[in-house]
């Protein structure tokens, strides 16, 4: 017979703190991840993914309730398991925020209810509002960099202050709003920030140079609302949050399991991710690739001028007394989401773990070129009426040659973007720091490698994004704390090397410059007059 055991209930071991939290709400999923404070060492974490409404063709949209819900169970979720291992939530000593930007929500004063769903980065409806601002800029000029000196960006239907001038356009009960001055406005973050520190109450009404940044209303030197934009884009200064810096005390968490604990930092989800690997310093750069892919050139203290399609943007500013650091940014719409539309739409793959095999099993693309301008090209083309192409089809052609075409689609478009950030500052990138939920795929860092021709260093932990803002929420709490010194002992996770031939590379890069050209201007494109009259007659 087997011994007698005494029943005892099992503890947990004992996990020491203090903790960081920090809330990552991307376009495709929401997440809450704990951090060992002032380390990159993951505690736990919780994801949940959010759905995207698209009611109409090139519009995106989500419910900003449901967004504010799934970061609440997200956060739940994670302390729960925090629980599970060991640690106390009570030892969570502050967190940060962090969000896929220029996202775009109203909201009645009133009641703290969205008056309308978020309108999504991607979504493209804005395209005629870009049309009719242009036609307002003097001497007929129709120039898209008409406010770059004051915002640092080109007039597209991605940034918020076109969103928000169509919702004043468009949606009567924003306008009506506008005008009795209850409507308030914020980018993700600030709704947010809006709900957790206590909504209609109490809620804090504050978002960060980094998200600000995005919107076109604010000035790039003064990071301040400037009135000329204001008047501009024909909206009203009440309805804007205070800019704060990207690291300070913004407000208390008002209820739920992490009631009293501050919010100590925001930023922009690519600008987090500057900060999570470690390019703090004026020259480096990184690229995460996620639904879109962004790559952000630190340009330290000084504001570049982009000629050549790439946008100025504040990176961080780490203080309210901080020295602003700004930076040149490449950004890609469709990255990631090219393999969403695979499986959703085409069928193609059943999820994403299927595309690195798939890919793989095919020794190249077998000449097919996909340009996923599915909303327009942005950067450095920043042409809203391009449209997606599959070039280069054959008989030979099969569902594996596009996936790997697809894969590719996201190398070039990095390239392009590379080969902008060359013009501009001059000085050719080393090597690319990358990170994102697409940097898991293998087969794709070599071909991004391969396709660019420089070292590729991955990070050692995928969620750099949220690192970033739990080292500035952590920054605002531990003056003793340097965000410098290195995180880990063991740098990157690894460094993949180019291994084609310059001529092949550049071969090939040619190609897809053909591929684009076959995009751009689809949407407006008339059949040349012989061609059409001949197609009338028939
Ligand atoms: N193995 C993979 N290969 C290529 N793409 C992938 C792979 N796994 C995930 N993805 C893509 O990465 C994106 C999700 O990355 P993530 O960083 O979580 O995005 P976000 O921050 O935009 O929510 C999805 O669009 C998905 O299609
Ligand atoms: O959701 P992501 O990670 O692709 O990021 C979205 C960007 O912030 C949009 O500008």
């Amino acid at each position: 017979m087997d011994s007698p055991t005494t029943e005892t209930t099992p503890h947990p071991p004992t996990l020491c703190g203090p903790f960081v939290g920090a809330i990552d709400e991307g376009t495709t999923s929401a997440r809450f991840i704990i951090f060992r404070a002032g380390t990159d060492e993951i505690v736990c974490f919780h994801q949940i993914e959010v759905e995207s409404i698209f009611q109409k063709e090139g519009w995106c949209e989500q419910d900003p309730m449901a967004i504010v819900n799934t970061v609440n169970e997200c956060i739940a979720g994670a302390c729960k398991k925090l629980i599970a291992v060991g640690g106390k939530v009570e030892e969570i000593i502050t967190i940060g925020i962090t969000n896929q930007r220029e996202s775009t929500v109203v909201w009645d004063r009133n009641s703290g209810q969205p008056l309308v769903n978020a309108i999504i980065w991607l979504d493209n409806r804005t395209t005629s509002t870009v049309e009719e601002l242009l036609e307002t800029i003097p001497n007929n000029a129709r120039n898209i960099n008409y406010l770059r000196p004051l915002c640092g960006l080109p007039l597209s239907p991605y940034f918020s202050g076109v969103k928000l001038r169509w919702l004043r356009d468009n949606v009567p009960v924003v306008s009506q709003a506008m005008e009795k001055g209850t409507a308030m406005f914020g980018t993700i973050d600030t709704w947010l920030m809006y709900n957790l520190t206590g909504g209609k109450d109490c809620g804090v009404h504050k978002t960060d140079v980094t998200n600000a940044s995005r919107t076109m209303l604010m000035n790039i030197e003064t990071l301040q609302w400037d009135a000329n934009l204001l008047k501009f884009f024909g909206l009203p200064k009440t309805i804007l949050p205070e800019i704060c810096s990207s690291s300070e005390f913004y407000g208390k968490i008002a209820q739920g399991v992490l009631q009293g604990i501050g919010i100590t930092s925001v930023l922009g989800d690519q600008q987090a991710a500057l900060v999570g690997q470690q390019c703090l310093a004026k020259g480096q750069a990184k690229a995460t690739y996620g639904t879109g892919c962004f790559l952000l050139y630190n340009t330290g203290p000084s504001i570049v001028h982009s000629t050549h399609g790439l946008l100025t943007t504040v990176g961080y500013q780490l203080g309210r007394k901080a020295v602003p650091f700004y930076a040149l940014e490449g950004s890609v719409s469709i990255a990631g989401a090219a393999f969403n539309w695979l499986r959703d739409n085409m069928n193609l793959i059943q999820n994403s773990g299927q595309i690195e095999s798939m890919a793989s099993t095919v020794d190249n693309s077998l000449d097919v070129y996909f340009v996923p301008a599915f909303n327009g090209l942005y950067a450095p083309y920043w042409n809203q009426d391009a449209r997606g192409v599959i070039c280069g089809l054959s008989e030979e052609t099969t569902s594996e040659h596009i996936v790997r075409a697809t894969l590719e689609a996201v190398c070039f478009q990095v390239r392009d973007i590379l080969d902008s950030m060359h013009k501009d500052c001059k000085i050719p990138l080393a090597k690319l720091m990358v990170d994102g939920g697409m940097t898991v795929n293998n087969l794709f860092l070599q071909l991004q490698s391969d396709l660019v021709g420089i070292q590729v260093l991955r990070a050692k932990i995928a969620e750099t994004t949220a690192l970033g803002a739990a080292m500035a929420a952590y920054k605002a709490v531990e003056s003793r704390y340097q965000m410098e010194a290195p995180l880990s002992k063991t740098g990157p996770r690894d460094a993949i090397k180019p291994s084609i031939s310059a001529t092949d590379r550049n071969l090939r890069y040619q190609k897809w410059k053909m591929a684009i050209d076959r995009s751009l201007n689809w949407e407006t494109s008339t059949l040349p007059q012989g061609e059409r009259e001949a197609f009338d007659g028939a």
